[in-house]
């Protein structure tokens, strides 16, 4: 396609000049700048997969032999380990998952991979928190091997063996294929079309890594939330490379504050054209399904069949994403100028000082496991909430953070913490303890009985409050009336497997002086004027309490 037109993309670039100088001193001190930042990863990773990739061959082995299948069958039936996401695109960093997809024959089952793969993995040297979802709307297994932490999804194709030189970019690979496993295998052919559309591989690295930093300093950065994902801020760049081709790192990341601060939304972001292919499945197309019109910042997988990846971005969470997008664009010009330098750009975002009221949503769960799965739910369904609220007179925005915040409530006795669990305040609020791992837990909750159990471990979720300026003295008039919306989600995330027993469901409104001191980073809140670290005297529960209570109390001055 390339050779044809001259050029990746669905239009010719912008310019095909080189950088001028300005722009490579720019792009040597950028790199700088990400090395201080410590945005690298280490060279623990490739260990690790080379001993996945092994483990994966032996699973198939095994459950072909178990499946009657010949010695000699059963070795060639193969089985290989394909890395998606940043890790593959090359711009991981430490911490992050490594995305990675486990592609099996056919007669290998996704039951097999949860019965037979998930013990195997676990029992690997140096595998902690293996734990496999397999209803999941992408099934898998979640594994901490060696201190490296990834995302082992399942792939069974419709071949009766998987050799080791085996591509999925052939759009055929996906007939006939359970939709869970097309979006399993997916992820990979994703992340290799996106590096296939590239002019340079090694400018995008560097400057997708410059914006991954600073979208996630800026508190911008989680596709669950309404935000943008790794994989949309990849596809941005990526466009942005389309139309620089030549460009330096440096040059890329202006541009990309220049192009995407003016992106006449919701035109599509598309790296190619739309292709049609075998499936009998949906291909984003905003004139035939009024769903994916309402996309406000389509951004569009350029694989088959193409999807949109920001589906879940509200009015809000395009604002603030687009406020985030002009200011970058000003620090640019200060960089560019030399008035300015990279560090400018990844200062961090001002959310827990910026709004005078909050909510906070508070997924209780009284183990750690509860625990993940819950607050995942709770997580997922927000922007629902959000979406909600944007419909509160006088509220001009609600604005989500895209993190929650782990914690453990150490109670005195069960009493505390069943009254804990049901949204009220009381015991000990302390950081999680990381050294506690989530088996260690499950094996003493196992000893003491759980019912025993005195301590509650929650997730918390900040909303930030944008109220409109009002002219109006008039009490009434200032009302911010949040009762209906929060009622609404409420019920929302209560409505599949919820099991009040074992989990809860808390909101409040709070006033920035009432903010939590783990919101801030040492030595942050000290800095804010008025903050106070006591909380409770200006907290008001919102949804703890009974239906009348909850709806006056959901009631904000504005
Ligand atoms: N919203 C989405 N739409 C389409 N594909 C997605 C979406 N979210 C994730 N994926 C697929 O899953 C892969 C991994 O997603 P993930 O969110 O981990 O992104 P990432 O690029 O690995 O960034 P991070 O560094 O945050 O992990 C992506 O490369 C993509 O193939
Ligand atoms: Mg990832």
């Amino acid at each position: 396609m390339a050779a044809e037109k001259g050029y990746l993309g669905v239009t010719p670039p912008i310019s095909v000049a080189q950088s001028s100088d300005r722009e490579r001193e720019i792009t040597v001190s950028l790199m700088d700048e990400l090395r201080r930042q410590n945005t690298f990863e280490t060279e623990e990773e490739e260990i690790v997969l080379g001993r996945v990739a092994a483990l994966v061959k032996k699973f198939v082995r095994d459950v072909s032999l178990a499946k009657g299948l010949s010695e000699a069958a059963a070795n060639a039936a193969g089985g290989k380990i394909f890395t998606f996401g940043s890790y593959r695109l090359g711009v991981h960093g430490p911490g992050t998952d490594i995305d990675t997809c486990c592609v099996l024959p056919r007669h290998v089952t996704r039951e097999d991979f949860f019965n037979v793969f998930e013990p195997m993995v676990r029992a690997a040297e140096g595998a902690t928190e293996v734990s496999g979802v397999p209803d999941a709307f992408v099934p898998m297994i979640g594994a901490n091997i060696s201190g490296i932490s990834m995302d082992l999804l399942c792939a069974p194709l419709n071949l009766s063996s998987i050799p080791e030189d085996l591509s999925l970019k052939d759009n055929n690979i996906l007939k006939n294929l359970d939709e869970s496993v097309v979006r399993s295998v997916n992820g990979t052919r994703l992340t290799d079309e996106l590096l296939r559309l590239i002019p340079n591989v090694q400018v995008f690295r560097d400057a997708l890594r410059c914006i991954k930093l600073w979208a996630q300093r800026k508190a911008i950065y989680s596709n669950k939330i309404g935000y943008l994902g790794g994989v949309a801020w990849a596809m941005l760049v990526a466009r942005i490379c389309q139309l620089y081709p030549n460009a330096a790192a440096g040059a890329i990341v202006t541009r990309f504050f220049t192009v995407m601060s003016k992106w006449p939304w919701p035109q599509p972001v598309l790296l190619k054209q739309i292709e049609e292919g075998p499936l009998q499945v949906r291909v984003w197309n905003p004139k035939v399904y009024p769903s994916d019109k309402a996309h406000r910042m389509p951004i569009i997988t350029p694989n088959y069949p193409s999807m949109c990846a920001t589906h879940n971005v509200s009015a809000s969470t395009h604002a603030v994403m687009m406020r985030a997008l002009v200011q970058g664009a000003a620090v640019l010009d200060n960089i560019v100028a030399g008035t300015s330098s990279w560090s400018e750009l990844f200062t961090k975002h001002d959310f827990f000082h910026r709004y005078k009221h909050y909510i906070q949503i508070i997924a209780i769960a009284k183990s750690r496991q509860t625990r993940v799965k819950w607050s995942g739910t709770v997580e997922s369904k927000l922007r629902h909430l959000i979406g909600r609220l944007e419909f509160v007179d006088n509220l001009e925005l609600p604005h989500p953070f895209p993190k929650g915040f782990d914690r453990t409530i150490t109670c005195k006795d069960a009493e505390e913490a069943a009254n804990v669990l049901r949204g009220e305040e009381g015991g000990e609020n302390v950081p999680d303890d990381k050294e506690e791992s989530a088996q260690a837990e499950a094996a003493a909750a196992e000893e003491e009985g759980e019912e025993g159990g005195n301590k509650v471990y929650v997730t918390n979720f900040f909303i930030g409050l944008g109220i409109r300026r009002l002219e109006s003295k008039d009490s009434i008039a200032r009302r911010l009336d949040m009762g209906i919306p929060i009622a609404d989600f409420t019920k929302l995330v209560k409505g599949d497997n919820f099991d009040d027993t074992n989990m809860g469901i808390a909101l409040r409104h709070i006033r920035r002086t009432g903010l939590p001191p783990y919101v801030f980073d040492a030595g942050e809140q000290e800095a804010t004027q008025g903050a106070k670290a006591t909380g409770k005297r200006s907290r008001k529960s919102l949804g703890s309490s009974p239906p009348a209570k909850r709806l006056k109390m959901a009631t904000v001055s504005a």
